[in-house]
């Protein structure tokens, strides 16, 4: 079985993918001889052409628009947007089209689009390269969001999504993209949407990270006793291993690296407030960045959440 890193775990599920079905097709800025800014691409249009790899205009609006045409016209398209922070330009076609055809066209068209973009800070790029703004889309039903924490779940994870009827956020972590080599198989598989995966067992406290937060955490609970949970995906978000997993600890501590107010870590202790309360010995505890815009590469150590920091939080809510 090859040792392949995230982008080559994407690259080789696009390229299988787009060998079996013949509906696939890629559009985004400089993914076709380019091969994409991060080289994802990387061979597709070479191999398939430039009727199935397109490059597109810089408009992300655009992309996503043709995007949810191809959709619901019977394609598979599978866009790129360069950076999660110019996602915005697109909000409007994913939140006012794309999450609700299926509900105003009720149930006659569908919108199997999947839009995949690097997220997530730690590469040194300047501002709206390093963005982790997953909360917004979380938010609007219709969307799934789904987040890879390692070359095998990347691969597994995008099939499933390129599969899903519906529109799929992809959310590729940028600084994991060259950093782990993990055993992928070729041929097909597929990781189910909306399904965590439990990492590492424990029994005095659940962690729930993801992206590459997962990695900080796994280094962080070294030597205590917890149970780490990788949601993969954030929307649905998959309440039932969570709440499990409380029940089990008692204690809860949520990492992301986007901004506190209002990210996802407020839902899920919200979820956990109405649904295990009882079973818990002390306040949820959320390790997150802090509410100011994503800085410049001299404070990024700062930004996002250490793993000093997590461990502190862990040892904290083990002391209920
Ligand atoms: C809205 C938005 N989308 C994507 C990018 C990322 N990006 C930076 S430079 C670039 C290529 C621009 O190409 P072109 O307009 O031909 O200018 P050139 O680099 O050739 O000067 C892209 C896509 C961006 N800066 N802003």
């Amino acid at each position: 079985m090859p040792q392949l890193n995230m982008v080559q775990a994407i690259n080789l599920a696009l390229r299988e993918e787009m060998a079996r079905d013949n509906r696939l097709v890629v559009l985004g800025e400089d993914v076709g001889r380019d091969g994409g800014v991060f080289r994802v691409t990387e061979g597709l249009f070479e191999q398939f052409g430039g009727d199935r790899v397109m490059d597109t205009p810089l408009s992300e609006s655009a992309i996503a628009g043709a995007a949810i045409g191809m959709a619901v016209c019977g394609m598979r398209p599978v866009a790129e947007i360069q950076f999660m922070g110019f996602i915005y330009a697109a909000f409007d076609q994913l939140v006012a089209h794309a999450a609700r055809i299926r509900t105003r066209s009720r149930g006659r068209f569908t919108c199997p689009l999947v839009i995949r973009t690097p997220y997530g800070g730690g590469i040194k790029a300047p501002e709206l390269h390093e963005e982790s703004t997953e909360a917004l889309f979380c938010h609007v039903p219709g969307l799934k969001v789904v987040v890879p924490s390692g070359p095998y779940s990347a691969k597994g994870l995008l099939l499933a999504a390129i599969r899903d009827p519906d529109p799929v956020l992809f959310l590729e972590p940028t600084r994991l993209y060259r950093l782990v080599k993990e055993e992928v198989p070729e041929g097909d598989y597929t990781l189910p949407l909306g399904t965590a995966r439990i990492v590492r067992q424990g029994g005095a406290v659940t962690v729930v990270a993801w992206g590459s937060m997962l990695q900080r955490t796994i280094q962080a609970v070294e030597g205590y006793d917890a149970e780490v949970i990788d949601p993969m995906t954030l929307a649905p978000f998959d309440g039932e291993t969570l709440l499990a997993s409380v029940r089990k600890t008692g204690r809860l501590v949520i990492v992301h690296e986007a901004p506190l107010t209002c990210g996802l870590g407020a839902e899920i202790a919200a979820t956990v407030a109405e649904e295990a309360i009882l079973h818990l010995r002390g306040p949820v505890v959320r390790v997150a960045a802090p509410d100011v815009p994503v800085p410049l590469a001299r404070l990024m150590d700062r930004y996002l959440p250490s793993v000093e920091r997590i461990q502190a939080a862990v040892k904290e809510v083990l002391t209920y």
